[in-house]
C-alpha cells in the first residue's frame, strides 16, 4: 500500500514524514528525487542549461536553484517548460524507489501529488492542512523566500479546499509537533491494519 503524503509548501509534509520514518516506513521524497535528477552530469540539467543559458548554473556547474526558483515563480510558461521536462525524469524515479521499499506501506511525500499523474501511484491521500497564513509564516521563517515569492509558489499549487476535496484522510497541523507526533502515530496504526 502506498500512502501520497501532500500539502502545500511549509504545511508539513517533512515533519510528517520524518514521524513515519520513525515507524520504520519507507519514505520517498519528491522533492528529494527532483534534486536527484538535475544532479551534475545528467542530461535534464544540460537541457535547462541550454534553455536557461549557463548563468542558471553555479560557478560549480550545479543548478543555481535560487535563480532557477526566481525564474519559473515569475513566469508560468518557464515553470511549464521546466515541469515538462522533469516531472516525467521524477515520476519513473519515485516508481523505482517505491518498488525496492520493504515496510509494510509506504509513504509517497510529494507537494504537486494532486497537481501531477503521482497521486495514481497512490492508494490513499493523506493531506497536511494548514490556514495559508500558518503555511505563509512557517516558510517563511524557515527559507531566505519574500513573503511574496512563497505567495507565488502558493498560487503555484493547487488551493487548501481542493487537496482537502481530494483527501482521504486529512492532518491538520496547527498544534505543535508534539500533537503533529501523536496524529501520526494514530494514522500509523491505522494502515496498519488496512495492510
Ligand atoms: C525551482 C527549484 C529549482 C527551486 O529549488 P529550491 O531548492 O528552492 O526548492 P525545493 O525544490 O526544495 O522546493 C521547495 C518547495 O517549492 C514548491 N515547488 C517546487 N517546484 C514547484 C512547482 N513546479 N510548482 C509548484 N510548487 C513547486 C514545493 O512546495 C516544494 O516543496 C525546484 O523547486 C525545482 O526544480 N522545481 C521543479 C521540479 C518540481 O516540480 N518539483 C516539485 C516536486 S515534483
Ligand atoms: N506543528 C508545528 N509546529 C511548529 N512548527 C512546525 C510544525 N509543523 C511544521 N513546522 C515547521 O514549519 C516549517 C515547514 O514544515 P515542513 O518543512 O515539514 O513543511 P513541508 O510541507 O515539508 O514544506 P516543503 O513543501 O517546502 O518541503 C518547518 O520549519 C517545520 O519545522
Amino acid at each position: 500500500m502506498i500512502i501520497g503524503l501532500t500539502g502545500g509548501i511549509g504545511s508539513g509534509k517533512s515533519a510528517v514524514s520524518d514521524c513515519f520514518e520513525k515507524f520504520g516506513v519507507t519514505v520517498v521524497d519528491a522533492d528529494i528525487v527532483a534534486r536527484e535528477v538535475v544532479e551534475p552530469g545528467t542530461a535534464a540539467l544540460r537541457s535547462i542549461a541550454e534553455h536557461f543559458g549557463d548563468d542558471i548554473l553555479t560557478s560549480q556547474g550545479a543548478l543555481d536553484r535560487a535563480a532557477l526558483r526566481t525564474l519559473i515563480f515569475s513566469d508560468e510558461s518557464q515553470r511549464k517548460w521546466l515541469e515538462a521536462l522533469l516531472h516525467p525524469l521524477i515520476r519513473n524515479e519515485i516508481t523505482q524507489q517505491l518498488s525496492q521499499s520493504s515496510s509494510p506501506y509506504s509513504i509517497l511525500s510529494s507537494p504537486l501529488l494532486l497537481e501531477t499523474d503521482q497521486a495514481s501511484l497512490a492508494d490513499r491521500i493523506l493531506v497536511v492542512d494548514v490556514p495559508v497564513e500558518l503555511q505563509i509564516e512557517r516558510t517563511v521563517q524557515r527559507d531566505s523566500n519574500s513573503i511574496d515569492q512563497v505567495k507565488a509558489i502558493i498560487n503555484a499549487q493547487s488551493s487548501r479546499e481542493l487537496k482537502q476535496q481530494k483527501a482521504d484522510d486529512i492532518i491538520l497541523n496547527i498544534g505543535t509537533i508534539e500533537e503533529l507526533e501523536k496524529d501520526v502515530s494514530a494514522l500509523h496504526r491505522r494502515y496498519l491494519q488496512m495492510v
